[in-house]
């Protein structure tokens, strides 16, 4: 069982949705096609949602207009009631994002990553300590917090790589394929990381290519397709609805076999 983690202030205690996209365009520049091209979604407080669909669906420019990083051409898109691309502070204040790549110094130890990140995020003192304690016990990596991140395996990285984006506490949880790559047995620690959180109130907004990984933790699973949700609802629903046996059969369906489907 991973150790617990205190609960988020305010997290769960909202009802409602704390996610939203609305009618979202955004095309890159110098990009011919769009990205999003009226993507809508809801979170609710509490969720554990999982957004599925094939290589350059969307998926991250999504996430990265909800974390501030991007602004969208057109649409909405709120966190928690706030327009992320006008209140960029606030909202980060609320969430974390795990990203894709792993966002570590090799040349740190685990516990001063952790240290450096915590101070960025305006933490210090014994807090700051208490908290880099907290989330390397997390993650089950204490035994190895005075190790150089450069001397890791990849799921050892990708396990603190998830312990950084637990620092402050965040209300949601932006994972971008957090188990891309990694073993069976890491991969599993890091699904009871999640649910354990999800259960304490953090709502979990997800990525993943695993299609049964999603089916496993996720309340709600939407399928997104050349940037716009084409589905959406708990993953039992989702597959009675479109009479599939499997996630994997039912986007190559709806989502065709490959990013050049169209
Ligand atoms: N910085 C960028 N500049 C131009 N085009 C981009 C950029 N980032 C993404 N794109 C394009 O936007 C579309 C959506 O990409 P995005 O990364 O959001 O997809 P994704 O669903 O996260 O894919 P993957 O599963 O491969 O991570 C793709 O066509 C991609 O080529």
């Amino acid at each position: 069982m991973p150790q617990q983690i205190a609960e988020p202030a305010v997290a769960g205690k909202s009802s409602g949705p704390v996610i939203v996209a609305r009618s979202v365009l955004k095309t890159y520049r110098k990009s011919a096609t769009p990205a999003l091209s009226g993507m809508s979604v809801e979170v609710n407080a509490g969720e554990f949602y999982g957004l599925i669909g094939a290589n350059g669906a969307g998926k991250t420019t999504l996430i990265s207009l909800c974390c501030g990083l991007l602004s969208q051409d057109s649409g909405t898109v709120l966190v928690m009631g706030l327009e992320p691309r006008h209140h960029p502070r606030q909202v980060k204040k609320l969430i974390a994002l795990v990203p894709q790549h792993i966002a570590l110094y090799e040349r740190l130890t685990a516990s001063e990553n952790l240290l450096f990140l915590g101070k960025m995020y305006g933490l210090g003192g014994a807090q700051l300590r208490d908290r880099v304690a907290d989330c390397l016990a997390f993650v089950q990596l204490s035994r190895h917090a005075e190790q150089r991140v450069a001397t890791y395996s990849s799921g050892m990285k990708r396990r603190l790589n998830l312990g950084a984006g637990l620092l402050a506490e965040p209300c949601i949880l932006f994972l971008d394929e957090p188990t891309v790559g990694i073993d069976i047995q890491s991969r599993q620690l890091i699904y009871d990381n999640l649910r354990e959180l999800n259960r304490c109130g953090t709502t979990i907004f997800y990525t993943t290519h695993y299609l049964r990984e999603a089916q496993e933790l996720c309340s709600r699973i939407g399928i997104v397709n050349g940037g716009r949700l084409i589905d959406e609802g708990p993953p039992e629903l989702l597959l009675a609805r479109n009479q599939s046996g499997s996630l994997d059969g039912l986007l190559l369906r709806l989502a065709g076999t490959g990013p050049d489907d169209g």
